[in-house]
């Protein structure tokens, strides 16, 4: 049966080939069910152009563009294609930069009227608030540093987009003024539209239900204009847009003359966990999906235990040990790497695995999360991509990896110095062995040495260069050979035990100051969350991908947001005054937002999905789910 499955749409990547005629294009809207191959898909269809019109690309120096949401789809399918030079797969920034990069005078024109725009809207902001309050304080502020930012606009020659970058400059452009900007020079310059037709007649979006609603109207217009010109593929499904930035209403937007290819095949999930979706979709769209006929039945438990629950890493061990015997599968007890725990909030996760005191107080003010929740941010990389690969490295006594760090990026052995040096150079190399020797020899000390004390270690030394974030905790930069005066110093620096006032603690350098006293340990586990390498997600961070063994946390009170509300899902809590009225308007409501984001998760599973819920009404719970018919009643437990 296997192969007659493999086959079931087979029609739909039929479709697509022939839309992606380079003589005679036609734009398609790809949009199924979770597993239902979309990415695959994807993936066929640019190895058939590849394959049938690779020459004709290659000759008119054109190249197919494909863009994904997250840096990780985007290795995934660069390696499924095995890096074919006739395809470029970026995530939507990098995909926006490289079509405005160097356009330095529209730049700075669309600054300067944004920055303008933004000073107004705050001054009026600004003119109807109570004096004297901190919100007044904080909108002066940022009037007056966009004032400065416009000033200085004049003195850019060249602006930069580096979303890795470690030290912010003025020069920088953010992440959402890229992407805005080319929105709207993708709307208003003609020349600019030529030129991603030229570069790209064959334009590919996966994961469309979250590209930014002002892109993709910008993209969904060149479209219209040069529709026999420029083929865009929207893959994904409405079902799954869980990020507020995606356009609402994309299905209804999308012209008659598209084609609209179909699948209905779920591959990836058990039958269990098909039934189940297809139950959680039906108050939605009401599309249905089949699993395969060579689907295992798997198996999916709700446990719901009171939201008061206090060990409840302890609980969620215990329930991993439960799932293990229902499912005769030992891998739910084999260590946390087996599993995915999904949690609803970073903090959840970091919480959970142990990394929350260095990430949660950088995580508390709102300018630096994005660096801090993808491991670009300032600061970062000298504890992430230096030290800790460093300390691992002496550790392992790998003297190989350790020399190839201090070669790439130590300032001690720059190639300057080296020159300099001259005679000396063998002094510089034995100076650089004793400095990470020293290094060692404070990891082997404790068991796991605070940042602060690394931190000041480093800059004593000058293993690597201290970004300036990080410059206030580092008493002196003068050379020091103390092992003991290195750590001494940061001490002395630092307000250990000092409550931090609410204005400092939401300040970067006030959360700097709290994250510096976590352990290196800490660094070791938050590096490999933000690489996607931990047991731990989040609810969102999982789209696109799947897990045999999936356990959801559901629990509103720690995750602490407004935007989502399982409680109101389940049927614990009643809908607010809001959700009537935004019902009533056919707006979206907190209901409809959180029941996407719960098929995003419950649809990573392969094999067998747990349910962990804390909830303010147990029983109500279960009554509403066995009422709705989501979970029989043998499949739903309540723990006290
Ligand atoms: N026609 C097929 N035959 C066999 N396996 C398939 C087929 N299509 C997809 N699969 C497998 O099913 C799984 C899901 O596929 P894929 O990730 O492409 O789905 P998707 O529609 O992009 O999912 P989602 O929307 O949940 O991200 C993958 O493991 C893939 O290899």
């Amino acid at each position: 049966m296997g192969t007659d499955d493999d086959n079931y749409d087979a029609e739909a990547d039929k479709t697509i080939m022939a839309c992606l005629d380079l003589a005679k294009p036609r734009s398609f809207f790809l949009y199924a069910g979770a597993g239902s191959g979309k990415t695959r898909s994807l993936v066929n269809a640019i190895r058939a152009i590849c394959r049938d019109q690779g020459r004709h690309l290659s000759l008119s120096g054109r190249r197919i563009g494909v863009i994904t949401y997250t840096n990780s789809a985007c290795d995934e399918i660069k390696q499924r294609l095995e890096f074919d030079p006739r395809v470029e797969v970026s995530t939507i920034h990098s995909f926006a930069w490289s079509l405005i990069a160097g356009y330095d005078t529209d730049i700075r024109q669309w600054l300067d009227q944004n920055l303008l725009n933004e000073i107004a809207e705050l001054q009026v902001a600004q003119a109807k608030g109570r004096p004297g309050t901190k919100a007044t304080s904080d909108r002066a502020r940022s009037i007056e540093s966009k004032q400065r930012r416009r000033a200085s606009l004049g003195e850019i020659r060249r602006f930069i987009y580096s979303p890795t970058g470690d030290n912010r400059t003025r020069d920088a452009l953010s992440h959402a003024e890229v992407i805005m900007m080319t929105s709207d020079f993708l709307g208003t310059k003609n020349g600019l539209r030529k030129l991603l037709m030229s570069r790209f007649p064959i334009l590919l979006i996966d994961e469309s239900q979250d590209t930014n609603r002002g892109l993709m109207d910008a993209l969904l217009g060149v479209q219209a204009a040069n529709q026999t010109r420029f083929c865009l593929g929207l893959f994904g499904d409405t079902m799954q847009r869980i990020y507020a930035d995606g356009k609402v209403g994309l299905a209804e937007a999308i012209p008659p003359d598209w084609s609209r290819p179909v699948k209905r095949m779920n591959h990836r999930c058990p039958s269990r966990v098909v039934d189940l979706i297809n139950k959680v979709r039906m108050d939605d769209d009401g599309q249905m999906q089949h699993a395969r006929s060579d689907a295992a039945k798997g198996v999916v438990r709700l446990f719901v235990l009171p939201e008061t629950t206090s060990e409840k890493s302890h609980a969620e061990a215990e329930i991993a040990r439960s799932m293990s015997q229902i499912t005769g599968d030992p891998d739910w007890v084999a260590g946390t790497d087996a599993i995915k725990t999904l949690a609803l909030e970073h903090l959840m996760s970091a919480r959970r695995f142990g990394f929350e005191s260095f990430f949660a107080p950088l995580y508390a003010v709102p300018r630096i999360r994005t660096g801090i929740l993808d491991g670009s941010g300032a600061g970062i990389g000298l504890f992430t991509r230096e030290i800790l690969p460093l300390t691992q490295a002496l550790a392992a006594g790998d003297r190989f990896a350790s020399a190839a760090i201090i070669r790439k990026s130590s300032p001690l052995l720059e190639r300057d110095q080296l020159e300099a040096a001259g005679e000396r150079q063998l002094d510089l190399l034995r100076n650089a062995k004793a400095a990470c020797d020293g290094l060692h020899a404070l990891c082997t000390k404790e068991d796991s040495p605070s940042l602060l004390a690394l931190l000041n270690y480093v800059a004593s030394r000058k293993l690597f260069t201290i970004p300036d974030a990080l410059l206030p905790f580092v008493a002196s930069t003068e050379p020091d050979d103390s092992l003991e005066t290195g750590v001494g110093h940061g001490d002395e620096n630092h307000a250990h035990g000092k409550a931090l006032d609410d204005e400092e603690a939401k300040s970067e350098t006030g959360a700097w100051r709290l994250a510096l006293d976590a352990t290196l340990d800490q660094i070791e586990r938050y590096d490999l969350y933000v690489r996607g390498l931990s047991p731990f997600d989040t609810h969102q961070g999982v789209k696109g991908l799947e897990f045999p063994r999936v356990m959801v946390i559901v629990n509103d009170e720690e995750a602490r947001g407004f935007l989502f509300s399982y409680e109101k899902l389940f049927g614990a809590k009643e809908k607010s005054k809001t959700d009537i009225d935004n019902e009533a308007a056919g707006k979206e409501t907190t209901i409809e937002r959180t029941r996407r984001l719960f098929y995003v998760t419950c649809s990573r599973a392969k094999q067998s999905l747990a349910i962990v819920y804390y909830s303010s009404s147990p029983s109500v719970v279960r009554d509403a789910m066995i009422e709705r018919g989501w979970f029989e009643p043998d499949e739903i437990e309540i723990i006290s």
